[in-house]
């Protein structure tokens, strides 16, 4: 992305050491887009997205999202919602409640509030299963239910940790048009981890190929796609 661009975050000379890795970001995330976070296993992906998110903190650098320096502040003080995996769900919990944490961790709630609940679930497909507890559920279902969570907190910015990684590929291809359809009717920031080349193709509008550490592409998708020469990347397209 361009300088003077409107970057929605930003990573500025982010430096931070894990065990023997070292990390050094340098991007703008653009507002209003998907970017994809991609790579080969151990490469940074989660690491990067951690930096965001708040669960790892930089050694050296700033981290700005929507122009305010997040840098110091904790996880749940910042303007962003995720989605992982696993989708973190309380199993003894309904998912009324579950999707209800994700408003008020007291669960205070007001009328409105238990509205939106029911209107998330909706939503994602899920209308009508205030009461089921996640283990009554699919791996597609509870991965909706997450969403759902996601979208009742209504922040600017959706983190994804390869969310659909523990999907069947009927089922990825479905919960990818959800989250498609989710962004067109938001306009979310998105920023997903994915080693997926098919859910780079489908669903990002830039990329970010991460690589020892670094990020030794950042540009549209089509460009990256495009990069059949630049050695780790062309590898990377291959396998995939
Ligand atoms: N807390 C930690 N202590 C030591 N090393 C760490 C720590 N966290 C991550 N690492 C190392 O940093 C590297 C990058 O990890 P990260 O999880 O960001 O990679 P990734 O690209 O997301 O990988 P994957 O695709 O396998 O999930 C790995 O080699 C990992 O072992």
């Amino acid at each position: 992305m361009k300088d003077g661009q409107k970057a929605d975050i930003l990573l500025r000379e982010v430096r931070l050491a894990l065990g023997e890795q070292r990390f050094h970001f340098d991007c703008s995330i653009g507002e209003g887009l998907i970017t994809a976070i991609t790579g080969r296993s151990g490469s940074g992906k989660s690491t990067l997205l951690n930096l965001v998110a708040g669960f790892e903190a930089p050694q050296q650098g700033r981290i700005v999202i929507g122009g305010q320096d997040v840098t110091e502040l904790h996880p749940s003080e910042r303007p962003v919602s995720l989605v992982f995996q696993d989708n973190n769900l309380f199993t003894h919990l309904d998912l009324f409640t579950n999707i209800a944490l994700g408003i008020s961790p007291s669960l205070r709630l007001a009328k409105e509030d238990r509205r939106n609940v029911s209107a998330a679930l909706e939503r994602v497909g899920l209308g009508g299963f205030e009461t089921r507890k996640p283990g009554t559920l699919s791996g597609g279902e509870r991965q909706r239910a997450a969403f759902a969570r996601a979208l009742v907190r209504r922040r600017p910015v959706l983190l994804l940790d390869e969310p659909f990684a523990a999907l069947d590929p009927a089922l990825r291809s479905t919960m990818a048009d959800l989250l498609l359809e989710l962004h067109r009717d938001d306009g979310t920031t998105i920023l997903m981890v994915t080693h997926d080349l098919e859910e780079v193709r489908r669903l990002a509008d830039e990329v970010l190929f991460v690589e020892e550490g670094r990020i030794s592409f950042a540009g549209k998708r089509d460009d990256f796609l495009a990069q059949e020469t630049s050695g780790a990347i062309s590898e990377f397209l291959r396998r995939s």
